[in-house]
């Protein structure tokens, strides 16, 4: 039998470029996109993608700083960005927050990418941590939604869950997240299901390893230069304008037929080692098996 081995990645191949753009300019023009999470990492770079493609969008994050950042960088593509203040756990202030943002424009995308947890043994996650992890990651997700949909459902429009590559494989040190985030994909399938008749599709785009600004310098380099090689069969991070420009993608009218789908854009991260894997990931912690 045959055995595998990750290797480093080749040099010399065509995909060694910056940024890749591929869409056409002005692509999104007339469309109002909501994104939360929109202050940092990859909801950032979402925002200022499709505020550069034409969208008005919206931002929904806890910090003002951070999205006064994103609309600084969206500024300089001269994109139109709105940022709202609010935690997506709060029932009552992300609905009314989506409702005043969308009343007169109407939500052609919606990108549901606020999420995060810790990294624990499901013998050390509390009911406390299970239920908060679980409250910011699948039940926000579904409040989002839900207030969402007569607004989406105006013009028929497209929802893309921010989830995790390996999903639907586990991976050790996130049982409450990926519990999460497997109800995300059920709820996406179902949603995809039951909607498309309005015209509204519900997609996840699942990133492997992204090593973006927001991540603590140490961290970013552990990854960078251990985790990612020992983890991803492409040898290779996932760029976060990958993640924006396949966003950006479905929320366009050549997506029109991709809906319930699960897209994980991580160099094969899921179908080999992940990171569960990877001996002492997160660093300090005892990792592997
Ligand atoms: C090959 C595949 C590759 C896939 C790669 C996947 C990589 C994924 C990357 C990302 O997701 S990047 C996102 C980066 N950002 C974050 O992850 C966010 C960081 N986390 C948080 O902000 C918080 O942890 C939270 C998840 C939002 C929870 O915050 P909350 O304020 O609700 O909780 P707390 O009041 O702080 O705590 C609640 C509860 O949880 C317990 N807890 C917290 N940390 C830990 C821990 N490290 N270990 C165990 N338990 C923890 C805490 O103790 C509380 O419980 P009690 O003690 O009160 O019972
Ligand atoms: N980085 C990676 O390798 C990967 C990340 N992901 C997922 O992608 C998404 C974005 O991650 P990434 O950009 O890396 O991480 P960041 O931590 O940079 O982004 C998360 C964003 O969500 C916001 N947020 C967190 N909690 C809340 C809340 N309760 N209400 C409103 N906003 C909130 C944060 O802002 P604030 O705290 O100001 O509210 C922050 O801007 C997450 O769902 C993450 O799990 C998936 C795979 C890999």
């Amino acid at each position: 039998m045959g055995s595998y081995r990750l290797h480093p990645p080749q040099s010399g191949l065509a995909w060694e470029v910056a940024d890749v753009k591929v869409l056409q300019q002005r692509l999104l023009a007339g469309t109002h996109a909501v994104v939360t999470g929109a202050g940092s990492g990859i909801g950032q770079g979402i925002c200022v993608r499709l505020a550069e493609l034409g969208a008005a969008v919206t931002g929904i994050g806890r910090t003002d700083s951070a999205l006064q950042r994103t609309a600084e960088l969206v500024a300089r593509t001269q994109g139109n960005f709105q940022w709202f203040s609010a935690d997506v756990r709060d029932c009552a202030q992300v609905r009314s927050v989506i409702s005043e943002a969308s009343a007169e424009l109407g939500m052609d995308l919606l990108v549901n990418n606020a999420g995060g947890q810790f990294y624990a043994a499901a013998d050390e996650i509390s009911d406390k941590g299970f239920r908060s992890v679980v409250d910011l990651n699948l039940n926000a997700v579904f409040t989002v939604i839900s207030e969402a949909k007569q607004f989406l459902a105006r013009r028929g429009g497209s929802i893309i869950n921010i989830s995790l590559s390996g999903v639907e494989r586990g991976s050790v040190g996130l049982t409450h997240s990926l519990a999460a985030r497997a109800g995300v994909l059920a709820m996406t399938k179902t949603l995809a299901l039951e909607w498309a008749h309005l015209g509204i599709r519900a997609n996840c785009v699942a990133p492997g390893v992204v090593i973006s600004d927001s991540l603590p310098g140490a961290i970013a380099s552990d990854l960078r230069d251990r985790v990612v090689p020992e983890s991803v069969p492409a040898g290779r991070p996932t760029p976060t304008a990958d993640v924006a420009e396949l966003v950006a993608f479905l929320a366009t009218p050549a997506g029109r037929m991709i809906t319930g789908q699960l897209l994980q854009i991580d160099g094969a991260a899921h179908l080999g080692r992940g990171l569960h894997m990877v001996d002492n990931w997160p660093p300090g912690e005892e990792g592997g098996e």
